[in-house]
């Protein structure tokens, strides 16, 4: 059985006071291959999916959507005998625009708020990496802020030739705060994190592709996904979750030390005057 130990962990009480923060129409929804209506499920029978949406938001995460990725995590370690592989997807066209502004201006702009947040995410997005499953984000529309940081705990990313990737944290008076810095390292090197996380520019699909931050580009992006996960569904799940753990456990022996000390730089920084103007310059409705 696989068991990680991170450095950065939610608290029982983060937990419950971020679920209080959110509505019925944010979600995070677990499909299983076994019991799924969505449309690959019959071409992809090791295949679990993660769906969130917040229509009013672009997606962005709710506190309460923080906590049901957690629950989603449990949901799937439950079901890990008949899984090879898990998808992230946003809804509507979009991926995902961060964290809930509105909720974060009201409920998390302390820097007690802030760092309860970054436990939670980073908690569980490390946990998402750590599954031993192959996991792919499946991007449309727009990543930003969080929603960046969300699209680098997957092992890869499919993103359609329209979508968009914006690391926009600087701009905010911040780090990212949900472990996306040390993971978006791993991924693309040093010089394009700091290129990225510095000039906050929007990245295309194409800049994507050619820095090796997705791996496929594509107008349709359900085939994309199916063409590039189906030989991952051909392979017994207990062999492709023993080579997805021994890849993980050969990349991330440091990796969790790297992750607490960016937890820290974005509690130092969130909450702060130049974070609590980025908060205000957003219009509340
Ligand atoms: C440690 C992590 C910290 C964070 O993640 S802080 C959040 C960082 N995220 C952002 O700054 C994203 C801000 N949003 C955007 O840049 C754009 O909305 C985005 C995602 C590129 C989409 O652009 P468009 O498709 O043109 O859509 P739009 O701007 O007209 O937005 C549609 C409606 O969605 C809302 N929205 C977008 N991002 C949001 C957010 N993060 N929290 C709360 N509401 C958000 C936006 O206000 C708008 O609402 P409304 O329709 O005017 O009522």
């Amino acid at each position: 059985m696989f068991l990680r130990r991170f450095s950065v962990l939610s608290r029982p009480s983060d937990m419950s006071s971020l679920r209080s923060l959110g509505t019925v129409h944010d979600y995070v929804h677990l499909h299983l291959p076994s019991s799924s209506s969505f449309s690959w499920a019959s071409s992809l029978p090791h295949t679990a999916l993660i769906h969130f949406r917040n229509a009013s938001a672009r997606n962005a995460f709710s506190g309460k959507m923080m906590a049901e990725l957690h629950d989603a995590i449990d949901a799937i370690e439950c079901s890990l005998p008949s899984l090879s592989c898990v998808v992230l997807r946003g809804a509507d066209g979009h991926f995902c625009a961060g964290a809930d502004i509105r909720v974060a201006k009201t409920h998390l702009s302390s820097q007690e708020g802030g760092a309860a947040m970054s436990r939670v995410m980073t908690h569980a997005l490390s946990r998402l990496r750590g599954l031993p499953l192959v996991s792919v984000a499946v991007l449309e529309g727009a990543a930003v802020g969080g929603g960046a940081e969300l699209t680098t705990s997957c092992d890869f990313r499919i993103m359609k030739t329209s979508a968009k990737v914006a690391f926009v944290h600087a701009n905010m008076g911040v780090v990212p705060g949900w472990g996306g810095a040390a993971r978006l390292v791993k991924l693309v090197g040093r010089q394009q994190a700091l290129k990225l996380l510095g000039r906050t520019e929007k990245m295309d699909a194409k800049k994507a592709l050619e820095i090796g931050f997705a791996d496929v580009i594509a107008d349709d992006i359900e085939a994309a996904t199916i063409e590039f996960l189906k030989p991952f569904n051909e392979k017994e799940p207990h062999v492709m979750q023993g080579l997805k753990r021994a890849v993980a456990n050969a990349d991330d022996i440091v990796f969790d030390q790297m992750q607490a000390k960016e937890h820290e730089i974005f509690q130092e920084l969130w909450g702060g005057p130049a974070n609590i103007a980025a908060l205000d310059r957003h219009r509340t409705k």
